[in-house]
């Protein structure tokens, strides 16, 4: 018998599988990564089994790539694609106005792209993930390996003058060796604890040489979906409004996702 899944993946599969229901035949989709965005492609890869839907993917990371071609999605590139009808990522953080920071798998210039070439952006998160204000999640920033400690220096001094609440930065590692991104680059950190301004601090980053993205993602996402271990999901729209509560049978999921997550 499947062991039953964790209370947060519980939470993870709720979030994923009520965004799959958004999924249409024909859509090309962005496939976010990440544990939760795994859940999702698992949800997505029954739907195509199952229903016989037709869609076509565009993976953010190596690891997405492999995931949706194991459960039989048609898998293509952006530049095949062009234009995305729909990506559904997961997020390391998201603020009252849908604001994110992503990052935390490495992932985000990939995702960045993908999310900005599409119609709509939806995230989906366990609702740990919803916070007043973004920062306690350290902020990843892509940076060209070439003078990276440089690249760093030139962060610190940009930080000394935003509304932030810490200024360290850290590289991100893998083992003993620095983490290389899908893209061959490495991730800084920044633990920043609070992020008075994400617009103008995502702007800024952005200008300093040898800083390729960051992993603000603002006024990108259109709708978040939160899940919960019960598997209540609670919906909200940039457009504003109420946010919207429903349910996902969490029955199945124990059988066919137990252990499955990344
Ligand atoms: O941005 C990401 C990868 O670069 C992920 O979507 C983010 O880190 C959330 O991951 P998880 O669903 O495993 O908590």
């Amino acid at each position: 018998m499947a062991a039953e899944l964790s209370p947060i993946d519980k939470a993870k599969f709720a979030a994923a599988k009520r965004a799959v229901d958004f999924v249409e035949d024909g859509m090309k989709l962005g496939l976010g990564t990440g544990s939760t965005a795994a859940f999702m492609v698992r949800c997505l890869g029954e739907r195509v089994r199952s229903e016989g839907l037709r869609v076509q993917g565009v993976p953010t990371s190596n690891r997405t790539a492999e995931l949706a071609r194991q459960l039989g999605i048609p898998v293509i590139t952006l530049d095949e694609a062009k234009w995305l009808d729909l990506t559904i990522d997961g997020a390391d953080e998201v603020d009252p106005q849908l604001n994110l920071i992503k990052g935390g798998g490495a992932a985000l210039l990939q995702e960045k792209i993908v999310a900005t070439a599409s119609e709509r952006m939806i995230v989906i998160a366990d609702a740990a993930k919803d916070v007043p204000q973004l920062g306690a999640f350290p902020l990843p920033v892509e940076v060209i390996p070439f003078g990276w400690q440089t690249t760093q220096l030139l962060i610190g001094q940009v930080l000394e003058g935003l509304d932030v609440g810490g200024r360290e930065t850290t590289l991100r590692r893998a083992g003993d060796q620095p983490l290389r991104t899908d893209e061959n680059n490495y991730i800084l950190d920044l633990h920043l604890g609070r992020i008075g301004n994400p617009r103008q601090l995502a702007l800024m980053l952005n200008q300093i040489p040898g800083v390729v993205e960051n992993g603000l993602f603002i006024e990108i996402c259109d709708t978040v979906i939160f899940g919960h271990d019960d598997g209540r999901v609670t919906l909200r729209d940039i457009a504003g409004g109420a946010s919207q509560e429903g349910r996902v049978d969490l029955a199945r999921a124990d059988t066919i996702f137990a252990g499955l997550g990344e």
